[in-house]
């Protein structure tokens, strides 16, 4: 069935500003947020901690079909929780971070995880986070943006971003581990991380945060005006 629900998709790589973005986003017009990064990071946490081979996708597929989790708001924070345990923090570790990009190559890994992030579309409308949300979970959306940043200031804001939250960091480590996420995630066979051909491309590299906010939400309303 074709949805009505309006939906903004804001697809890109790590570290490009997405989860600012579409929280700001998602505060200004009142509607509903998905970050789909945290479903995979979630996945790969689980897989973790049951001892499951990330390499073998017959094995990761019910655990993405089963995955306990919740999205929980509180004052404004969403706290992820997996199997009655906050994982909020230990989900950004850098480990998970690259974990979850190994098990989101997977194809029936993915197709176990559509339906969760399909169900997020609510009314008034949905603001959508992720690599495939414009050309994959959303095809449909109104608006679709992509954002992106090179590789160096994406692993910047990566590091102050992990020094606030506490984790120990080299640059250089995390720009490695940042460049090969992103390969893989290009490079994958499904669903790769490619802007739909629909979607406005938006380089943060040189604009600071409130720019890049007041940018999309500019597009986002000549958009849905005319949609
Ligand atoms: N345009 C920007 N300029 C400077 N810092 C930014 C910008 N956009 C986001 N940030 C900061 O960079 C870090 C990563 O942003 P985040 O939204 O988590 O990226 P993503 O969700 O794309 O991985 C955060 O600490 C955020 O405050
Ligand atoms: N829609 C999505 C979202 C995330 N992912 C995967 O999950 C990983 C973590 O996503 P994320 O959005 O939390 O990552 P960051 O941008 O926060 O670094 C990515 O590197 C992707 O491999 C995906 O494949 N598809």
């Amino acid at each position: 069935m074709i949805s009505t629900i309006p939906v903004i998709t804001i697809d890109g790589p790590s570290g490009a500003g997405k989860g600012t973005l579409c929280k700001a986003m998602a505060e200004t017009l009142s509607w509903h947020l998905l970050d789909s990064g945290s479903i995979y990071r979630v996945l790969a946490l689980a897989a973790l901690h049951h001892h499951i081979d990330i390499s073998a996708e017959d094995a990761l597929v019910p655990v993405a079909a089963h995955l306990d989790v919740r999205f929980v708001v509180n004052n404004g924070d969403t706290h992820v929780v997996l199997e009655a345990e906050d994982v909020t923090v230990e989900i950004r570790s850098q480990e998970v971070s690259n974990t979850a990009s190994k098990v989101a190559v997977f194809p029936r890994v993915r197709e176990a995880l559509l339906r969760r992030q399909r169900a997020f579309r609510e009314a008034p409308g949905l603001i959508a986070d992720g690599r495939d949300m414009g050309t994959v979970v959303f095809p449909d959306a109104q608006v679709k943006i992509f954002l992106d940043a090179s590789s160096e200031e994406r692993a910047r804001r990566r590091m102050l971003q992990l020094q606030e939250k506490g984790f120990s960091v080299n640059f250089e480590r995390l720009l490695a581990e940042i460049r090969e996420r992103d390969n893989r995630d290009r490079n994958r066979a499904i669903a790769p991380l490619v802007p739909a051909p629909d979607a406005l491309v938006l380089d943060s590299t040189s604009m600071n945060i409130e720019l890049v906010i007041e940018k999309a939400l500019n597009y986002a309303r000549q958009k849905l005006a005319f949609s």
